[in-house]
């Protein structure tokens, strides 16, 4: 069994409903924490997200790995205790948005090398059309990324991760299916 777990993919791929969905699976059987990224300092990459700048990237990447190394610390406590634990986005995220803006990417590595990658991820894969049709219908807040041609190139770069981590557990599922069927396919390899 699989202890550390993240569910990755564009917004609106269905990232928090497979989240919950596969919490309630596990918990009949394990002790199960869930994690979110951004969490702490999820406020203030939210509002600096809509200032653009030449420096964006580089600041979102430092902001969303801070976060990241913030919280490795209570990951790491309940790895030890004995939790499954799932991430509601994981360091991937980093690597497919915050490079849309053309960082370095060996920077962006080396400020990643102390986050702690999960044992496997799932990314939850969806055409951008149809990530914004449930966005709307959702009805939520959007945050800057929730248009179409950026989702594209993130969704792109989601694409690359196995060429960027050969060497990383990393499984691409169809998310356009019902959440059932990606729970089940989710469930078969853990
Ligand atoms: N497999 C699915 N089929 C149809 N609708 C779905 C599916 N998964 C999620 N939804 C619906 O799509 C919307 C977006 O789902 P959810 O909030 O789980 O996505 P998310 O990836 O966590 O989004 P975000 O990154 O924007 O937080 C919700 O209204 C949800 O009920
Ligand atoms: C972890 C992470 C997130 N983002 C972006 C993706 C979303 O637009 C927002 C908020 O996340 P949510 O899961 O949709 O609530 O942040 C990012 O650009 N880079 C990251 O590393």
């Amino acid at each position: 069994m699989k202890k550390y777990i993240g569910i990755d993919g564009i917004d609106g791929a269905g990232k928090s409903t497979i989240t919950n969905l596969l919490k309630n699976h596990l918990e009949n059987k394990y002790k199960v924490y869930v994690k979110k990224e951004p969490d702490q300092l999820r406020d203030i990459i939210l509002e600096y997200m809509d200032n653009n700048s030449d420096d964006s990237g580089y600041i979102l990447a430092l902001l969303f790995t801070a976060d990241r190394q913030i919280q490795n610390i209570e990951l790491k406590k309940r790895i030890e205790e004995g939790y499954i634990v799932i991430s509601d986005r994981t360091l991937y995220s980093t690597f497919s948005y915050q490079l849309i803006y053309n960082i370095d990417i060996n920077w962006l590595k080396e400020i990643s090398k102390y986050i702690i990658k999960p044992d496997i991820t799932f990314i939850l894969d969806i055409s951008p059309e149809d990530a914004i049709e449930r966005i709307e219908k959702r009805g939520e807040y959007k945050t800057y990324y929730e248009r179409l041609g950026i989702l594209n190139k993130v969704r792109d770069n989601f694409l690359k991760l196995k060429e960027i981590f050969p060497e990383d557990n990393i499984r691409y599922i169809d998310a356009s299916k019902k959440p059932e069927e990606i729970l089940n396919e989710i469930i078969s390899y853990l």
